[in-house]
């Protein structure tokens, strides 16, 4: 699904739909929170630093902490570039009343934390990083912090993933939890991948043509076979080894 159409079936989610954007953003916030809980439980370290775009994108970021703190995380938010529509300030005062920390430094909080969500920029991403992303995004890349990407790793063009030179070239997070389809980055992706987003209806999802996840259970997520090209010809290397060929 392209930029154009993911923007398309939001439109018609929240029209046709008679979806409003708090109950689409509420689930796609629960399962990145529910991926998050896969790749890396609380055992594992609690502290989650997510960081936040000015779009929803960062929305959905800022619903994932809420989830996170109620699953045994210490969620840490940075935030920047916040903006004044109701929404976004009625999630921002869920996250303080529940004395969820607020950080302008994000290098130093990336030192201290043990997992990353990166909810920066999503499917309208366009062009290059402007500040005061850029040097978030350098810190994400050479971090050695797993990081779980949500619906794009920020930077990554939609449509022909990773830029070829400046912030973002070497960007490679550990996983990428895609929100209602894949977009065609994932094409170029090579970690793990997930779907997430369980709230398409099949009447959406055909006229779309997508096929909605094989979610198990009470699973808000899936996570999908390998995706990227490395990951394509390993996986039929693989196949070429157990068939003898
Ligand atoms: N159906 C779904 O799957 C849903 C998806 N949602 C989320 O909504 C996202 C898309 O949200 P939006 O359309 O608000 O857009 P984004 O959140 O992807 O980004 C838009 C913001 O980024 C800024 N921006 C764009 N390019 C930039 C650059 N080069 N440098 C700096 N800033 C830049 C724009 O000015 C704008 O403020 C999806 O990726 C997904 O995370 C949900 O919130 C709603 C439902
Ligand atoms: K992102």
């Amino acid at each position: 699904m392209n930029a154009k159409n993911a923007a398309a079936l939001d439109k018609d989610l929240m029209s046709a739909g008679a979806f409003s954007l708090d109950q689409l953003m509420e689930l796609c916030g629960l399962s990145i929170c529910q991926a998050v809980y896969r790749l890396h439980p609380p055992s594992k370290g609690n502290k989650v630093l997510v960081a936040c775009g000015p779009g929803n994108n960062g929305g959905d970021g800022l619903v994932a902490t809420r989830h996170l703190f109620h699953h045994g995380y210490q969620p840490t938010v940075y935030y920047p570039k916040k903006t004044s529509h109701e929404l976004y300030q009625r999630l921002s005062t869920q996250l303080k009343n529940l004395d969820i920390p607020f950080t302008d430094d994000f290098e130093s909080s990336l030192k201290t934390t043990n997992y990353v969500v990166d909810a920066i920029f999503g499917f309208s991403f366009s062009g290059e990083v402007r500040d005061p992303f850029r040097s978030v995004i350098a810190a994400l890349e050479t971090t050695k912090t797993p990081i779980l990407a949500v619906d794009a790793p920020s930077s990554w063009n939609i449509e022909d993933g990773p830029p070829s030179s400046g912030p973002g070239a070497k960007y490679n997070p550990e996983a990428l939890i895609s929100l209602s389809a894949a977009k065609p980055l994932v094409n170029y992706f090579e970690g793990r991948h997930f779907i997430g987003g369980r709230f398409l209806p099949p009447s959406v999802a055909k006229q779309y043509d997508l096929d909605i996840p094989d979610y198990q259970g009470d699973e808000q997520v899936v996570e999908t076979a390998p995706t990227g090209r490395k990951a394509t010809s390993e996986k039929v290397l693989k196949m070429a080894e157990r068939q003898d060929l």
